[in-house]
């Protein structure tokens, strides 16, 4: 068995999806997904994933007065209640955890731009949409800032433009969980460029794990289909989690949070309601997915090119500090 070959999942790993029903109260909604994170654990579940934007209501308007500023790293509790309260979720349940995503307010320097004095540092301010990643013992293991932002316009149906108020990030998000292997983490739109989920698992990653909040619009036609799509391709687990849906709020998220194999088969799916929904990935499921569609041995490199290789990527590469 060649290193290409090698087994990409360690062990059976069970991964949870937690579609959390978030409202204007920051505060309450932390203390909300942390109970929640702590019954996926007493569920069983050793990977925990919370929605996209968990912490707030999901919409322009809300990104400024929800931000927090991460950096540096790590943000002490005031200015990072998310951070701390991820954290400490994680550590107590002994899981880890995908922190669905938060506004992040970078300012200044932390923003990326160079070095500027304090008052100039003041009005430069930038608001990514960002994952944190944490380990069992509550470490930070990665972040992730939504590499492709939702601009659409279906005339009569949806128009959202988060790039009026969010910068996007530049980084394939690859995480190491040392137990079990890799997994890559995007966010929402993300999912809909197949290069992110190609370039991480032909990186060795065995699961495409995406916070998301898809809308009444575009949820029943393209979120199941954008799930099981990115598992067929490249023949790894996939996991969508999202918002419940919350008829009151400015958006109605899609809900139906689910988890996909290898084989592209949903596993399990949600309704849009609040629900955690799991199951149980097994390495050899992707082999056993792998060696009957030998999609990785027939590849025509010679014909076009492998997205994944070259100095082209790039890669979150620890931390952005
Ligand atoms: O791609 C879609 O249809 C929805 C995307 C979205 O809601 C998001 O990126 O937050």
């Amino acid at each position: 068995m060649s290193s290409q070959h090698a087994p990409i999942l360690k062990k059976p790993v069970k991964i949870a999806c937690i579609q959390l029903a978030s409202g204007a109260d920051k505060a309450a909604n932390l203390s909300h997904a942390r109970d929640k994170v702590l019954e996926a654990a007493a569920q069983g579940a050793n990977i925990v994933v919370l929605p996209e934007c968990f912490n707030s209501p999901y919409g322009c308007d809300y990104f400024p007065s929800y931000a927090e500023q991460l950096q540096p790293l790590p943000p002490p509790p005031d200015r990072s209640p998310s951070y701390a309260a991820l954290s400490a979720a994680a550590r107590e349940a002994g899981v880890y955890l995908v922190g669905g995503s938060i506004p992040e307010l970078a300012v200044g320097p932390a923003a990326g731009e160079g070095k500027w004095s304090e008052d100039e540092q003041e009005e430069k301010k930038t608001y990514y949409n960002t994952s944190l990643v944490f380990d069992p013992e509550g470490k930070l293991l990665a972040t992730h800032r939504k590499v492709h932002l939702f601009d659409i316009d279906i005339p009569g149906k949806i128009k959202f433009k988060e790039s009026d108020v969010l910068s996007a990030g530049n980084k394939i998000t690859i995480v190491d969980l040392p137990e079990y292997g890799k997994i890559a983490v995007a966010i929402c739109y993300d999912i809909r460029f197949p290069e992110l989920a190609t370039v991480a698992a032909r990186r060795g990653a065995f699961a495409f794990i995406c916070p998301g909040a898809f809308n009444t619009t575009t949820g029943p036609l393209h979120w199941r289909l954008q799930g099981q799509a990115r598992a067929m391709d490249n023949q790894i687990y996939v996991a969508l989690c999202s918002p419940a849906r919350d008829m009151s709020a400015t958006y109605h998220a899609w809900g139906h949070s689910l988890i996909v194999d290898p084989m592209a088969q949903v596993l399990v799916e949600a309704e849009e309601g609040e629900t955690i929904v799991s199951a149980q990935l097994d390495g050899e499921k992707i082999e056993e997915t792998r060696k009957g569609i030998p999609l990785r041995d027939q590849r025509r490199f010679d014909v076009y090119p492998d997205v994944s290789a070259g100095e082209g990527v790039k890669l979150e590469d620890g931390l952005q500090k």
